[in-house]
C-alpha cells in the first residue's frame, strides 16, 4: 500500500500548490503527446464514446462501453437470424456451437489454445461448476478448500456452498500468503487475480506453482484481468479459470461470462450442473447423463443467443490487438494518472492502495479518503465517471482500447478541483 502523502514531491509543484495555468498548458500536451504516441488510439472510434469530450469514463472494470459494430449486429441476429431463420438459426446461424466458437476468441485474450474455454452463465455459476469439479478431481482425502480472503464477495459465498455440499471445510487466506498455506489437505485454491477493490495483480504462476508442488488445483477468476493484461492460462499450467465479459471485454450488461478448463483435465472434469447441454448427444434427449468430450462439457442449458452474440460482435475489436501492447499502455496509463493526482492534489487527502510495481498492478488506480462516497458523487456530475467501492474507495478503470492520457489528465484534475471543494472530513 503506497501512500501519495509519502511520495516524492515534484520540483515544480509545492506541497499544497495547485499548478499554474502554464503548468497546466505543459502538463495537457504531455497528454496530448501521449496519445499521438499511441498504438492504440485509432482503438476509441470503435466505441460509443462521443458524448465525453469534457468527462472521462473510467468505469470500464465495471462495465466495458459499448462497442459501436454490436448494435448492427445485434439488429441483424434479431430480425434476420431470429426474425426469419427462427430455428433455423441453431445450426445455419452457428447458434448451436456458439459457446465453444465465442469461447475459443476469449481464450486468445487469455492464452489458451483453442478448446478449452466456453462461455455461458454468470462468473458467479461458472465458479461453482469449477470449485465443485476441482474438489471432485482432488479425491477424497483432501478436505480443505481454500480462498483468497479478499476475494470478490461472490466467489466467497460460493465456495463457501461448494464447502458445505462437498464435506469440505473452507479457508480464507491472504492471496499472497497463498503458496506457504497450501498442503496436503487442500483441494483447491480459488484467487482473484486483480483485487477488484485494490487493484493488485497476485502472483499467477507464482500460486499455480505452489498449488501444483501441493498436489492441489487452482481455480483463478480473471474478471479484472482478462483484456487487460497477459494471463497466460497454457503457459503457467492453471487448471481452472472463469471471468466475466462484461469489464474489459465490452460484452455489454450480463454479457455471458466464460469456464477455462485445462485441456489435459477436461475428462475428469464432472461438473455439478450437468444439463442437456453438455450431454455427449443432446439430441438423444437420453434418460441417462454421458458428458460431452472437450470444453462443451461445461456447458449447462440453453445459451442466451443475444448477449452471446453482442459478445461475438464485440470482441472484432480485438481482432488486431495484441494482449502485451494493451498491457504497455494500461501501466502507461495508470502511472501517469498516479504521476498526475500526486502533483495536483494537496498531500495527505488521498492514499493510494493500488501497488506501484508494474508487476503487482492491474488496470485501476484505487484511492482511498473518508469522504469517497461523496467525492465520487461530485465526479460523476462533473462527467468522471469511475466507482465508489464502500467505505472510502475510489475506484478508477483504465481500458486500454479507449481511454486515452487526455482522460487520465482531465480525471485527476478534475480530482483536484472536487477535493479541494469538498470540505473532506
Ligand atoms: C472478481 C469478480 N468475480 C465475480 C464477479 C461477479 O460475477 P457475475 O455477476 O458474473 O456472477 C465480479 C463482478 O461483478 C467480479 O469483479
Ligand atoms: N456486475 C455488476 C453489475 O451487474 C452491476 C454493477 C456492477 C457490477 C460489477 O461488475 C461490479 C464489479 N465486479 C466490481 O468489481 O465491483
Amino acid at each position: 500500500m503506497s501512500d501519495l502523502d509519502a511520495t516524492t514531491p515534484d520540483a515544480t509543484t509545492p506541497d499544497t500548490m495547485t499548478p499554474d495555468a502554464t503548468t497546466f498548458d505543459a502538463m495537457t500536451s504531455d497528454a496530448a503527446a501521449l496519445d499521438a504516441a499511441d498504438e492504440l488510439r485509432a482503438k476509441r472510434a470503435a466505441f460509443a464514446l462521443d458524448d465525453l469530450a469534457e468527462g472521462a469514463y473510467l468505469d470500464g472494470n465495471s462495465l466495458g462501453a459499448l462497442p459501436r459494430a454490436v448494435a448492427g449486429r445485434l439488429a441483424d441476429v434479431v430480425e434476420r437470424e431470429w426474425g426469419r431463420l427462427r430455428i433455423r438459426s441453431w445450426d445455419e446461424s452457428g447458434w448451436w456451437t456458439a459457446p465453444e466458437r465465442v469461447g475459443d476468441r476469449i481464450g486468445r485474450l487469455v492464452g489458451a489454445a483453442p478448446g478449452q474455454v466456453v462461455v455461458g452463465d454468470s462468473t458467479s455459476v461458472n465458479v461453482f461448476k469449477a470449485v465443485v469439479a476441482a474438489v471432485r478431481m482432488a479425491g477424497e482425502e483432501r478436505d480443505e478448500i481454500l480462498v483468497d480472503e479478499a476475494t470478490f464477495p461472490t466467489d466467497g459465498y460460493i465456495a463457501e456452498s461448494a464447502a458445505r455440499l462437498t464435506g469440505r471445510t473452507l479457508r480464507p487466506v491472504a492471496a499472497g500468503d497463498l503458496p506457504a498455506a497450501l498442503g496436503p489437505r487442500t483441494a483447491v485454491a480459488l484467487v482473484n487475480h486483480v483485487d477488484y477493490r485494490t487493484g493488485r495483480l497476485h502472483d499467477l504462476p507464482g500460486t499455480t506453482a505452489a498449488a501444483h508442488a501441493a498436489g492441489a488445483l487452482v481455480v483463478w477468476d480473471l474478471c479484472h484481468s482478462a483484456g487487460a493484461l497477459p494471463v497466460g492460462l497454457d503457459a503457467h499450467g492453471v487448471d481452472l479459470a472463469v471471468g466475466c465479459t462484461y469489464k474489459y471485454l465490452n460484452g455489454g450488461p450480463g454479457s455471458p461470462a466464460y469456464l477455462y478448463v485445462r485441456r489435459e483435465l477436461q475428462d475428469r472434469f464432472d461438473s455439478p450442473l450437468p444439463g442437456w447441454n453438455s450431454h455427449a448427444d443432446p439430441f438423444a434427449m437420453a434418460p441417462a447423463y454421458a458428458p460431452a468430450e472437450g470444453a462443451a462439457r461445461g456447458r449447462v442449458g440453453t445459451p442466451d443467443i443475444l448477449s452471446l452474440l453482442a459478445l461475438e460482435a464485440a470482441l472484432d475489436v480485438w481482432d488486431d490487438v495484441r494482449v502485451e501492447t494493451v498491457r504497455a499502455k494500461s501501466l502507461a496509463l495508470t502511472d501517469f494518472f498516479l504521476r498526475r493526482v500526486e502533483e495536483y492534489v494537496p498531500k495527505g487527502r488521498l492514499e493510494c492502495l493500488t501497488p506501484t510495481p508494474h508487476g503487482e498492478r492491474g488496470s485501476q488506480v484505487s484511492l482511498r479518503c473518508p469522504d469517497a462516497g461523496e467525492v465520487m458523487a461530485e465526479l460523476v456530475r462533473r462527467g468522471v465517471v469511475g466507482d465508489f467501492r464502500r467505505p472510502d474507495v475510489l475506484r478508477f478503470g483504465f481500458t486500454p482500447l479507449y481511454t486515452s492520457f487526455a482522460d487520465a489528465e482531465r480525471a485527476a484534475r478534475v480530482l483536484a478541483d472536487v477535493l479541494a471543494e469538498v470540505p473532506g472530513p
